[in-house]
């Protein structure tokens, strides 16, 4: 019942906004639309479509608040006045009580809050959907934030998650322009990311690695996580200390550098996406601080760890290579590139790919190199791949997604960020230490290990290549040689029997010649 009182109120929003025209106005059921049509008598739709949309969600609650965040950064399937209202769902709601939030938190380490923190602070800095953020004190004096995880979360997720699945399936029926937008694949892609975000052990995990990853490169800070006080309801890490990085004004009194630091945004970036291929993608303005201690002073303060992508060796040779060739605008490279590559198939045309490409780069070179937007060059050649049965991996539209973001933020603090020559540096350097001596030894370096595991096992992999075959392999060698001299006996006689009957034909044909 609660399912079914769910579902019609899901249906009844869809109606009421008028979604059923974005997304299903080619209704093949002609009873269907005819119902639509009766159950939406009166309706106004005044609004702007992408509108709608975001109002629907914000009425349907914070888990499709969420979904159409998600959706908002697939630009590659949206059209763009959709994917900008999305963008600009907040899900700020309101805080679950403090002392929900202890007991949370006692239940999560088993033992009361007393034991665990010399004080605990019962109103949250922040809260969002999904978790709460209190701060609080160690008892040996260390200041924390605790993450905690909304109660009951993952019933209501399920539920509406198991709803939006029904929801895409009928789309996927019902509706041509539905179809297209591939509901059922954006459900099972959100489904993911939900349940990922909703195990904090991940999170903490994923800013364990950041912070060792950016280490060396004094540019920005990430919280320490206390492994001790971390479970997949909970986390506790090291409370950080500076300034909303939207409040420039306040930065650049302090004497922050706010140009360097467009730069350092765009360098931090690059370093996570081609030197480790692990990089922060929920860079919003409200998880990015700037911190003014005198120790770190300038520095960048990275939070909410819950959404990484990821990116294999080969999606970096992808993306570095294809950035270099639309630079040079060698159109022909990128083509060859998408079919070297197999992300086109092989029987794809390169001249018309060319000419696709071409099509969708091109304008791009109207304005100065320094204004170029990679995020919109990727997005572009995604799309004109896109027509070419091209599926693009998810990893990379989390990239495209991101690098609009960082071009954002970093046009916004220096409108004259020349990106493009920040950014060539570290494609060439890529590329310079794939494809040069450095990255065979590099390569070499990362195999030795193996080798040095193979080595001492020589003797005996020698031995054993040497020795009789087992059993099972005998015996089928011996079937074979037995069918092999079968057919040898029966290939003789054949033989014999022809000769035979040559033979036998010249013989009469002898005699019958000496004879008459
Ligand atoms: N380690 C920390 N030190 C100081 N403040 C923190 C820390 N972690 C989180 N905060 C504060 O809490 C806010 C929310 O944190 P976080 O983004 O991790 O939560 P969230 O629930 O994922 O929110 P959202 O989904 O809106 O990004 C941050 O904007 C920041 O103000």
């Amino acid at each position: 019942m609660r399912h079914l009182a769910r579902l019609i109120l899901i249906v009844f929003t869809v109606l009421r906004f008028g979604l059923d025209e974005l997304a299903l106005s080619g209704f093949r059921t002609r009873r269907v639309r005819l119902l639509v049509r009766l159950i939406t008598i009166g309706r106004k739709l005044d609004m702007p479509r992408g509108m709608r949309l975001r109002l629907a969600f914000e009425r349907l609650g914070p888990i499709f608040v969420k979904f159409g965040q998600v959706l908002s950064t697939r630009r590659d399937l949206l059209p763009p006045d959709v994917a900008d209202e999305l963008a600009r769902l907040q899900d700020r709601v309101p805080p679950f009580p403090a002392k929900e939030a202890r007991m949370l938190v006692e239940r999560a380490f088993g033992k009361p809050i007393e034991a665990i923190f010399a004080s605990f602070e019962a109103e949250p800095v922040a809260s969002a959907s999904i978790a709460q953020v209190h701060f609080a004190t160690l008892k040996d004096g260390r200041e924390v934030a605790v993450k905690v995880l909304r109660p009951g979360m993952l019933a209501v997720i399920d539920d509406d998650l198991s709803l939006m699945r029904t929801l895409a399936r009928w789309v996927e029926r019902f509706s041509e322009d539905g179809r297209r937008l591939k509901p059922r694949e954006v459900v099972g892609e959100f489904d993911k990311y939900l349940h990922d975000e909703l195990d904090l052990v991940r999170e903490a995990a994923n800013a364990a690695q950041l912070r060792r990853n950016m280490a060396g490169l004094n540019l920005v800070l990430v919280p320490e996580m206390f492994w001790d006080l971390c479970t997949s309801t909970v986390i506790v890490m090291e409370r950080m200390y500076g300034v909303p990085i939207s409040q420039t004004q306040r930065l650049a009194e302090a004497g922050v550098d706010i140009r360097k630091l467009a730069r350092d945004g765009v360098t931090i970036f690059f370093t996570q996406v081609f030197r480790d291929g692990f990089f922060h993608a929920d860079m919003h303005p409200g998880n990015i601080q700037v911190s003014i201690a005198p120790a770190t002073f300038g520095r960048y303060i990275a939070l909410d760890f819950g959404i990484v992508g990821t990116l294999t060796e080969f999606d970096k040779e992808y993306l570095s290579q294809n950035f270099l060739a639309f630079f040079r605008r060698d159109y022909k490279r990128v083509a060859e590139l998408h079919v070297e590559s197999g992300w086109v198939p092989p029987t794809t045309r390169v001249d018309e790919l060319e000419g696709a490409i071409r099509a969708v780069c091109e304008p791009h070179f109207d304005r100065p190199l320094k204004d170029i937007s990679l995020g919109q060059v990727l997005l572009r050649l995604f799309q004109a791949s896109r027509r070419f049965n091209v599926e693009i991996q998810p990893q990379l539209v989390l990239l495209q997604k991101t690098l609009l973001n960082v071009e954002g933020l970093g046009r916004q603090l220096d409108p004259e960020l020349d990106l493009w020559n920040t950014a060539k540096p570290f494609l060439e350097r890529w590329m310079h230490e794939q494809i040069g001596w450095r990255g065979f030894m590099e390569r070499l370096k990362n195999e030795a290990p193996r080798y040095v595991q193979l080595l001492p096992e020589l003797p005996r992999l020698l031995h054993q290549a040497l020795q009789p075959r087992p059993a099972a392999e005998q015996r089928l060698v011996e079937a074979l040689l037995i069918e092999q001299r079968r057919t040898n006996r029966l290939l003789n006689v054949l033989i014999y029997v022809g000769l035979g009957f040559i033979v036998g034909l010249v013989g009469t044909q002898l005699v019958t010649h000496f004879l008459w």
